[in-house]
């Protein structure tokens, strides 16, 4: 397992790089695999290497239709709600990415009767044994990741839970959808993606391998990319 850190002059070059470095990597997965299986995260430096994505996609041999499209966490909000992490991944993918939509699964939404807990229950069944080939992780300025932040109770979910309900989340909105770590721990590879000088502490310590923070947590079993600016990169 290799873990390799590459930093990026600014925010601007680290979406440009890992736009480029996705479009590239899943190709070859394509390639080799038939589907590439990948997870999404929420958050602004992803939703800007989504939209890196989708402008760098035209004329590029990457088939949509081949990549099967998760969701690290959600927030629980109602389908329609601009919070919601996969509403805006999908806008910003959909209009140059072909996609298979019984191979995109958004993690449940608020709508209706269903409780959260059921909703937990049906993604961990959707999942089923899937094991993505890359995971993207945003990182918090606290080293949350996904929606497991650090002291707070999903982290150190029950053993075998590969999704978690999270209630009073620090960040908001209070309630959330997240995969547990054992099964962010079951990816090929994991890439943390990560912008700004406010997370160069929680860099820094999931460097260090500081266990208390989330991101320290999480390993690819095959390989952990950290693709980060100068900014978020000025403690190590
Ligand atoms: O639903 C969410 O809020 C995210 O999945 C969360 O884990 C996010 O990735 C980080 O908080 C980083 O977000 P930024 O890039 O916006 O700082």
């Amino acid at each position: 397992m290799s873990t390799r850190t590459i930093v990026h002059s600014d925010p601007d070059a680290l979406v440009t790089g890992a736009a480029g470095r996705l479009l590239e990597r899943l190709s070859v997965l394509q390639s080799t695999d038939g589907v590439a299986q990948l997870c999404l995260t929420g958050g602004r430096i992803a939703n800007r290497i989504y939209r890196g994505l989708a402008e760098q996609l035209p004329g590029s041999p990457l088939d949509g239709t081949r990549v099967e499209l998760w969701w690290g966490d959600e927030r629980w909000v109602p389908t329609e709600h601009p919070d919601r992490n996969a509403g805006e991944a999908l806008a910003i993918l959909a209009p140059t990415l072909a996609m298979d939509p019984s191979r995109v699964h958004p993690m449940p939404a608020a709508d209706g009767n269903v409780s959260i807990e059921d909703s937990v229950d049906g993604y961990a069944a959707e999942l089923g044994e899937t094991t993505f080939d890359i995971c993207l992780l945003g990182v918090g300025p606290d080293g949350h990741v996904a929606s497991l932040f650090p002291g707070h109770p999903g982290l150190e979910s029950p053993t075998g839970a590969k999704v978690i309900a999270v209630h009073d989340s620090p960040k908001p909105p209070p309630e959330r959808l997240s995969l547990s770590l054992a099964t962010l721990n079951r990816s090929r590879e994991v890439w943390f993606v990560v912008s700004g000088a406010d997370k160069a502490e929680a860099v820094r310590r999931a460097h260090d391998g500081d266990l208390e923070v989330p991101a320290a947590r999480v390993r690819g079993r095959e390989a952990t990319v950290w693709l980060i600016d100068e900014d978020a990169a000025s403690l190590l």
